[in-house]
């Protein structure tokens, strides 16, 4: 399961929790509360994420990951915008480096 467990696969969970019962469900009482509180959430596990980094406690980084990208997939339901929008943008990504997007950002 975990092997073949996908952030699509996540998504799909979020998607059918949106309609769950809010008592029986975090993702549905979070989506309840706004965009603003599903993005507040978002900031403070990616706070958290960045201290996992640097603490170089590598199963709280794992456990910190978890939670920014599950909040990442509920922001996104919340504001209507599919995950397979953000592979195509990585997907239009690939090819270029990021140094030479960046030059082109700065001298275009
Ligand atoms: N991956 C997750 C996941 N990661 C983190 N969380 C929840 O995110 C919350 C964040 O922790 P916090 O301590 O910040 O939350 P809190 O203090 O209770 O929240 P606030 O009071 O600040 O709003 C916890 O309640 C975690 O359980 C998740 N909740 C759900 N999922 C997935 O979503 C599925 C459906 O969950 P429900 O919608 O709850 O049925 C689950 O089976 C999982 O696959």
């Amino acid at each position: 399961m975990s092997d073949s467990f996908t952030l699509a696969d996540l998504e799909a969970i979020v998607a059918a929790r949106a309609s769950a019962d809010a008592g029986a469900s975090y993702t549905r009482s979070l989506l309840d509360k706004g965009v603003e509180k599903c993005a507040q959430k978002l900031g403070e596990e990616a706070v958290e994420t960045v201290i996992a980094a640097v603490s170089g406690d590598e199963k709280a980084l794992v456990a910190e990951t978890s939670d920014l990208l599950y909040h990442l997939l509920v922001l996104l339901k919340a504001r209507g915008v599919p995950l397979a929008d953000v592979h195509a943008e990585l997907a239009r990504r690939t090819g270029q480096s990021g140094l030479a997007e960046k030059a082109a950002r700065q001298h275009g």
